[in-house]
């Protein structure tokens, strides 16, 4: 990704920079993401907001989505995405939840990032084995996703491979402020290498 950072009408603008953190329902997405925005400074966005209500409903219902389905969401992350970048904001860095389970979906956030112009872009892909996701998801309680979506995701996902220079897993299986001071280590380092290149 371009060094690079300007508005559309071509002023220069503070570096900004946007994280996304992945993996399957029930990995710890919003609550890492939710601590990382409170630390780093960040605003945070919840993708689960962003689903349209067909899909919202359909995970209800305990029935995967499709890629069909996922493309009006994806397509909502993005247009929130370049839109936080486009306002001149003191803190224009922003933390998103989405899954991301496939390189596919990486890549068409990959896009839209590029487009919007953020200096650095990341993924925290948060990984475990799926029978602790099942045990999360079925202690997990108000949440319109249940524990039968944790298996059909797992039969799609593709974990960053290494040539996905821009991702890095964490293993989740550790208690939850051990995954989230992790994931803070990674970040923290991640920004000020990208300070250094400034
Ligand atoms: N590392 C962890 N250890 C134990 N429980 C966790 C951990 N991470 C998340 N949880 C719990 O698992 C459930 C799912 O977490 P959540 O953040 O809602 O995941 P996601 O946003 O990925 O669906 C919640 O009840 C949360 O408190
Ligand atoms: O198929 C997908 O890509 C996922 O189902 C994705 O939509 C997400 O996992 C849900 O929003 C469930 O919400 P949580 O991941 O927050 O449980």
């Amino acid at each position: 990704m371009s060094s690079l950072n300007g508005s559309d009408q071509g002023s220069v603008k503070e570096p900004s920079w946007i994280l996304f953190v992945s993996g399957p329902t029930g990995s710890g997405k919003s609550s890492v993401a939710k601590f990382l925005a409170s630390k780093l400074g960040a605003h945070f966005l919840e993708g689960d907001d962003l689903h349209p209500k067909a899909n919202i409903d359909k995970m209800h219902r305990g029935e995967p989505l499709t890629d069909a389905d996922r493309q009006g969401w994806f397509e909502a992350i993005d247009e929130q995405a370049s839109a936080y970048n486009r306002q001149q904001s003191q803190h224009h860095h922003l933390i998103i939840t989405c899954s991301a389970l496939k390189r596919a979906h990486r890549d068409i956030l990959r896009e839209g990032c590029d487009r919007a112009w953020y200096s650095l872009m990341h993924f925290f892909f948060l990984d475990a084995p799926e029978s602790l996701l099942r045990q999360r998801t079925e202690a997990r309680q108000n949440h319109f996703a249940k524990s039968n979506l944790v298996h059909s995701q797992f039969e799609v996902l593709e974990r960053p491979r290494i040539d996905e220079y821009d991702a890095t897993i964490i293993s989740v299986v550790p208690p939850l402020d051990e995954v989230q001071a992790e994931t803070l280590k990674v970040a923290t380092q991640l920004l000020s290498n990208e300070r250094a290149y400034k």
